[in-house]
């Protein structure tokens, strides 16, 4: 619950006269256009749009916080907006002076952060770094059920237990046969339906012939399977029967051969492999009953805020936990195991006692992280002498998040309560503690055009919610969406990825890093009344209904 949320210089930055706007409340209230309507009308309006992210309040204004106000920042530079509120032309400009395209150079010089200062926020890429640094590793392996075992990393090598298949098996469902046809139809061999899957098979003798279904062992002497389609039977009136292949049949045709895929002792997977459903089928075809893993860390996760409500329709200044619904599931993704989240209120003692009383490996805590009055995060972790890793990323959304040791091998994540903010920091700490702590493979790095322009933060990272688009001249681009403020889980949930864009921001077709979602890309949600309509020109999510608003300042809120 931080408190004195307005900017203190915003109000002139502010009211562009601009209409049309998804912004419900005036500028300083803290809901700013930037998250609603990137390079929107509003913004071409005003001559330093939304787009012109890092500007609103939303995205933050570097030194403005309390998280750093508390911390003299001597890298944050001016505060004013005037500052941030840089026209795209403007950025263009300095984007077009710059080597790398992106780092304004008049800026690269007060950017530069030593490697390990411990003043003022954490350089983004730095954050990641540190907090998959924070703990040397994980548990000790155990042997796990194929059920629990899923999401897990294999601790040990997988060796196939058994040869595969296992015995000569037929890939077809016909006949066995014998050396060249034609053949005699053995009817009795296995019975009216012949060998079947998992049915023992007597030798079949040179001239023969013996019905066999798919999967079944195939007889000592057989020379191929010949496919039901592929063989024609003459009826010889005294019970028994020739079978003819009117094509060659050629030796071996339709029979897998044993341990084609595997001899028993052959390693099929090495260690640190993530255990995937084709990973435990894998397993059980070669034998395992169940498979030496590393224990998922444990999560627990404390909801703060008073104003939060679990069920029902926002009322009387209360709203809903976005985030007990969101974290649990997403943390599982993630590689954890995670108990039902806490609802904790404000309440400075009940978060002392959770956190100390806690014994899971990473207690994460959402809301409380500024300094607001009922903030309660810092004092908390001042007070049981935690030592903190990270206090505060050069990141928006998300700024003031934070990774702290609690206990030897046990850490606490703070996000920040704005739920856009959470997932920052969710994935900026939260993801990397996790991924060793279980023991999880590094995320390969992905790299995507930009679908169009983001203007950039002076000088802290941006994370922007993208879907996957084709673009006739770029590919699959990174098109970024609308409905990205801090307090909004509109974009992201229309998302495919978040684009990671650099101090200074990016043009369409730049290469930026994207964070992978844990779930399949491509699934998010599109139509016209979608979050998922791109970022740009004509995009303008809020433009084309009514403000719902008491106050009658310009719902743009201008360039914020
Ligand atoms: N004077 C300043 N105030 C704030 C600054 C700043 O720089 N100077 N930074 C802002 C930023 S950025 C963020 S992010 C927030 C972080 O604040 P807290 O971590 O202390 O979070 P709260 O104040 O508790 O909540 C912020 C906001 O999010 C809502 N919220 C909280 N939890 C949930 C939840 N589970 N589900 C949905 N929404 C939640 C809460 O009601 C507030 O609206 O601080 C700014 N303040
Ligand atoms: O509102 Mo804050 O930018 O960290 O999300």
């Amino acid at each position: 619950m931080a408190l004195g949320a307005v900017h203190p210089g915003r109000a002139g930055s502010g009211g562009s006269g601009a209409s049309g706007s998804g912004a419900t409340v005036p500028s300083g209230s803290g809901t700013s256009p930037d998250g609603v309507a990137p390079g929107g009308a509003a913004s071409s309006a005003a001559g330093s749009g939304p787009a012109s992210s890092g500007v609103g309040s939303d995205a933050g204004t570097p030194g403005s916080g309390p998280a750093r106000d508390a911390r003299t920042d001597p890298d944050d530079g001016p505060t004013g907006p005037a500052e941030h509120a840089h026209s795209r032309t403007e950025r263009h400009r300095h984007l077009r002076s710059g080597p790398a395209g992106n780092v304004r150079p008049e800026n690269a010089a007060r950017d530069a952060r030593p490697e390990d200062t411990t003043d003022g926020p954490t350089p983004w890429p730095l954050a990641r770094k540190r907090a998959a640094r924070a703990a040397g590793g994980s548990r000790p392996p155990e042997l796990s059920e194929p059920e629990d075992a899923l999401g897990r990393t294999l601790a040990e090598p997988l060796t196939a237990l058994t040869d595969l298949p296992p015995f000569d098996t037929s890939a077809m469902d016909g006949w066995a046969v014998s050396g060249p046809g034609p053949w005699d139809l053995d009817r009795a061999a296995g019975g009216d339906r012949g060998i079947l899957a998992g049915h023992a098979a007597t030798a079949l003798a040179d001239g023969r012939a013996v019905a066999i279904a798919t999967g079944a062992r195939v007889p000592d002497g057989a020379t191929a399977v010949l496919r039901s389609e592929h063989g024609e039977v003459h009826d010889r009136g005294d019970g028994r029967a020739r079978l003819a292949a009117p094509r060659a049949v050629r030796l071996g045709q339709d029979i897998r051969p044993r341990g084609q895929e595997c001899g028993r002792g052959e390693p099929l997977l090495p260690a640190g492999v993530p255990v995937t459903p084709a990973v435990l089928g894998l397993a059980a075809a070669a034998g395992y009953d169940r498979l030496t893993t590393y224990p998922r860390p444990r999560v627990e996760v404390l909801v703060l805020g008073d104003e939060l409500l679990r069920h029902g329709l926002p009322r009387e200044g209360r709203i809903r936990d976005a985030l007990g619904p969101m974290l649990g599931p997403w943390l599982r993704a993630l590689g954890a195991d995670v108990t039902a989240p806490r609802p904790l209120g404000d309440d400075a003692d009940a978060l002392h006692a959770a956190i100390t009383g806690s014994t899971a490996d990473v207690v994460l805590t959402t809301g409380g992280t500024a300094s607001g009055p009922v903030d309660h995060v810092h004092p908390a972790l001042r007070r049981i002498g935690a030592e903190v890793l990270v206090d505060g990323v050069a990141v928006r959304p998300g700024h003031p998040m934070l990774l702290a040791r609690v206990a030897p091998d046990r850490y606490l994540v703070g996000l920040p309560g704005n739920p856009l903010a959470a997932v920052s920091g969710l994935l900026t700490l939260a993801e990397p503690l996790l991924r060793t702590l279980a023991a999880r493979p590094p995320a390969a790095s992905s790299r995507t055009p930009l679908g169009a322009a983001v203007d950039g933060h002076p000088h802290d990272t941006r994370l922007v919610p993208v879907a996957y688009r084709d673009d006739p001249r770029h590919g699959r681009t990174a098109t970024p969406l609308p409905f990205h403020g801090s307090a909004m889980l509109r974009g992201i949930a229309a998302a495919d990825a978040l684009a990671v864009v650099p101090p200074g921001g990016a043009d369409r077709g730049d290469l930026v890093e994207v964070l992978e979602l844990p779930w399949p890309a491509g699934s998010a949600a599109r139509g016209p009344e979608g979050a998922g309509r791109p970022y740009g020109p004509g995009a303008h999510p809020g433009g084309d209904r009514p403000v719902r608003s008491t106050f009658s300042a310009p719902p743009t809120g201008g360039a914020a």
